[in-house]
């Protein structure tokens, strides 16, 4: 009896027509086993020995993760309503990913966010991945700008929406300029911190993008002060063009803060490039010693040991927090 077919385990050359198709349907059941069994064999297969399908699949949990998590979580958020304090269970629900892939988050100069004063945090935008870094340093009541296409995407919008994401369309200037001018009129109202990434789209060249102006109005108008963050590169663990995604480490430097007070708009084109010039710095400087990591046999966090030209710059005495080791963490 083979899942609830009686049948003989031997064909007999004078069995009856009845019986052979019974030996038929056993080794359709044997063939549908034996696929279903094969199928996550050759999976497990591939995503060991082929690095694409590695990458899609790291993706795709990824993306998951996301969708199950603003699922689950967007019903506890609505029972509070929109408010910026649900950004703690984004924070919550995307904070153990980085356990997932392995990476390392190294924070240098966290410092500087304790404080009080509301302020607006502008950083580099590489991939969907820097949420795992902004998770690990966001202060409380800091919300991100991002573009209003999340906003439509079914449970993960709705999620952003309740958890005080602000949305701007970037393909309605107007529209967009007038959400940030909104914006810096109740940052200071209802007392919350701004994310913004000034590069407006994600880039993982070995430079960044110019910035756009936005966040830099949205500073001055709100005369609140800017801290540029710093991802470092990715491109040792992380490449959507080469479909390359290993674990590996995340360095975030918080750079001093960068005062607007008294500002007005005709300043803004030269914050703007101050502030750029001051994170381009900051990236030039962690790519070389991302690379010197990658080629060491005992890597010793490098700038906190004081090697790479600007170690903690800014920073007075260099500070090194290391939030996570690995997966095993
Ligand atoms: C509860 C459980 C949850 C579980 C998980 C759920 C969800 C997780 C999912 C998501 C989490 C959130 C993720 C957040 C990350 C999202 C990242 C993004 O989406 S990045 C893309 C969107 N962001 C941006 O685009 C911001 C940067 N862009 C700008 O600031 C732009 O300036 C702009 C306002 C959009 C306008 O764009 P434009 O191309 O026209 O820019 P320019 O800078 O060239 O400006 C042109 C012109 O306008 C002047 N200007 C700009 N802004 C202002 C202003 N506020 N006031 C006055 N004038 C302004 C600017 O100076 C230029 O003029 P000039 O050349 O004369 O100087
Ligand atoms: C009913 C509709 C259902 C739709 C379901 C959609 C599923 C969405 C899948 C996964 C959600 C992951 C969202 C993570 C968002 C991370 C933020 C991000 O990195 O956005 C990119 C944006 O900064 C810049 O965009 P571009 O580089 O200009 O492009």
């Amino acid at each position: 009896m083979l899942l609830g077919i009686p049948c003989a385990i031997h064909p007999d050359p004078g069995l009856s027509s009845s019986a052979s198709s019974c030996w038929g349907n056993m080794m359709d059941v044997v063939l549908l086993h034996g696929l279903l069994l094969l199928l996550p064999l050759a999976a497990l297969l591939l995503y060991r020995y082929n690095a694409t399908f590695h990458y899609f699949c790291k993706v795709a949990f990824f993306n998951c993760w996301i969708i199950a998590m603003a699922t689950l979580l967007s019903p506890f958020a609505a029972l509070r309503g929109r408010s910026v304090e649900n950004m703690k269970l984004l924070r919550a629900a995307i904070l153990p990913l980085k356990h997932f892939y392995g990476i390392k988050m190294q924070v240098w100069g966290l410092e500087h966010l304790n404080t009080e004063e509301l302020y607006v945090i502008v950083s580099n935008h590489q991939a969907a991945l820097d949420l795992m870094g902004m998770v690990e340093i966001i202060p409380d009541r800091c919300v991100p700008i991002a573009k209003k296409e999340i906003l439509y995407m079914g449970t993960v919008g709705w999620a952003s929406w309740l958890s005080g994401i602000i949305f701007v369309d970037r393909y309605k200037r107007e529209d967009a300029i007038n959400v940030i001018s909104q914006t810096a009129r109740t940052m200071q109202r209802e007392k919350f911190r701004v994310w913004i990434f000034p590069e407006g789209t994600r880039n993982q060249d070995k430079s960044m993008l110019p910035f756009k102006r936005g966040a830099f109005h949205l500073a001055v108008q709100a005369q609140v002060p800017i801290f540029p963050v710093v991802f470092s590169p990715y491109w040792d663990f992380f490449s959507s063009k080469e479909k390359k995604f290993t674990s590996g480490t995340c360095t975030i430097q918080i750079l001093p803060k960068v005062e607007t007070q008294g500002l007005s708009s005709t300043d803004v084109p030269r914050l703007t490039d101050t502030v750029r010039q001051a994170m381009a710095d900051a990236f030039a400087e962690m790519s070389v010693s991302c690379c010197e990591d990658q080629s060491a046999e005992h890597p010793q966090h490098p700038h906190c040991a004081g090697v790479g030209a600007g170690a903690g710059r800014g920073t007075g005495s260099p500070q090194c927090e290391e939030n996570t080791t690995g997966t095993s963490n």
